[in-house]
């Protein structure tokens, strides 16, 4: 039996979930006082307060952490990479807290495997599955429409690539000969198009459709002046945490909009079908990346749990391809499969190097 330790850091919180092979001991999310991070400069800061934070938690639940054989975080933000597997070593620790440019809670994935990692035995391995920097791109992909701004690979890989392979099993396809859009809809929004296996061009949240707290592309006409009008950190805030519905309906709950728009609120209505709307135009553009052959399109993500967004999307889209819809993420379970995949020796982990 194998013995694997998830661990998954978001902004405000962190999933943790232990597994004897694929049985779920334990699948938590455990939420951090939001004054503890704010004391910490970077998100690589935050590392002590979530390790004893996340240990004294798996400690009061009688996780035995002396004899795991894995420890498997979502990965972060690292150069392109391809997708897989990835063993935690020195180089991949230097780059997350040192070099990356995108500081986002994942990069403390890979510190906190490692980490965790170290209360168990020297066999034990701290590795990290499809972070959100896999590149799969082809060449026609890269090219943005300003030599120098260049397109990024970067998004909900992990989940994407989790529910397309679940949709080529479960329709009875090879994911490999399969041609798939995703389209992943939480807190920020992805959709990617899956060409035989690979993620050649992705539609991402500052660049695609707005989610319920990022802005997704802007006129750049209006935009600029916007820019000039304040800091870098601030247009950050304001493109990726008070962007997209929030901005105009003050809540980035997917829940509460659909409560309002029950109770007739037109506004509410209004904008929560122009994000359906924009997400089906981000379908339709990957659409013509496959040149129109689409054997299925899924929807996922927390907000693929609202019947009436899905239904929005499905009018205007169902004529590409059949549409189907599983809620939630499968974040967890994905870092699971990937662990116990590599500790069978049917996948080897790779070497991270830059
Ligand atoms: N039943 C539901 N109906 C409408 N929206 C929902 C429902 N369940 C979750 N959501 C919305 O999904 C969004 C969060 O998605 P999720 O995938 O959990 O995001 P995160 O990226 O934070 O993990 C929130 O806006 C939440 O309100
Ligand atoms: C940075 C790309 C992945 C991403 O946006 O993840 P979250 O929505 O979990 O912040």
């Amino acid at each position: 039996m194998k013995k694997v330790l998830v661990i998954n850091p978001g902004s405000a919180s962190t999933k943790i979930a232990y597994f004897e092979d694929k049985e779920e001991i334990l699948n938590t999310n455990v939420y951090h006082d939001s004054e503890d991070l704010e004391k910490f400069p970077t998100i690589a800061d935050q590392y002590d307060y979530r390790l004893t934070f996340i240990k004294d938690y798996l400690d009061k639940e009688n996780i035995e952490l002396t004899d795991i054989d894995a420890v498997v975080g979502r990965g972060g933000s690292l150069p392109p990479v391809d997708a897989g597997g990835y063993l935690v070593n020195d180089e991949m620790t230097d780059w997350l807290v040192n070099k990356t440019d995108v500081h986002h809670a994942s990069n403390l994935g890979a510190l906190l495997a490692r980490g965790f990692k170290e209360f168990s035995h020297d066999e034990c391995i701290a590795m990290i599955y499809d972070p959100i920097t896999v590149d799969q791109f082809h060449d026609l992909s890269r090219i943005s429409g300003l030599k120098g701004v260049n397109r990024r690979s970067i998004g909900h890989m992990l989940n994407m690539r989790a529910i397309a392979m679940k949709t080529a099993e479960d329709t009875g396809k090879i994911y490999e000969e399969s041609n798939l859009i995703v389209a992943h809809l939480g807190s920020g929004s992805s959709i990617s198009a899956h060409q035989k296996g690979r993620m050649i061009d992705l539609s991402i949240d500052d660049e695609g459709p707005f989610s319920v707290e990022r802005t997704g592309s802007l006129c750049l006409k209006e935009f600029i002046p916007f820019c000039y009008q304040m800091t870098e950190k601030e247009v950050i805030e304001w493109t990726r945490k008070k962007g997209g519905m929030i901005s105009y309906l003050g809540t980035n709950s997917g829940i509460e909009v659909e409560n309002r728009i029950d109770q007739g609120d037109d506004e509410a209505r209004l904008v929560f079908e122009a994000m359906a709307y924009q997400v089906s135009k981000g379908i339709g553009e990957l659409a013509t990346v496959l040149c129109g052959r689409v054997d299925n399109i899924v929807i996922t993500g927390g907000l693929a749990y609202s019947d009436r967004l899905v239904d929005w999307i499905k009018e205007r889209v169902s004529f590409i391809a059949p549409v189907s819809c599983i809620p939630g993420e499968f974040e967890m379970e994905a870092l699971r499969n990937g662990a116990l995949r590599v500790l069978s020796g049917e996948e080897e982990a790779k070497e991270f190097s830059i």
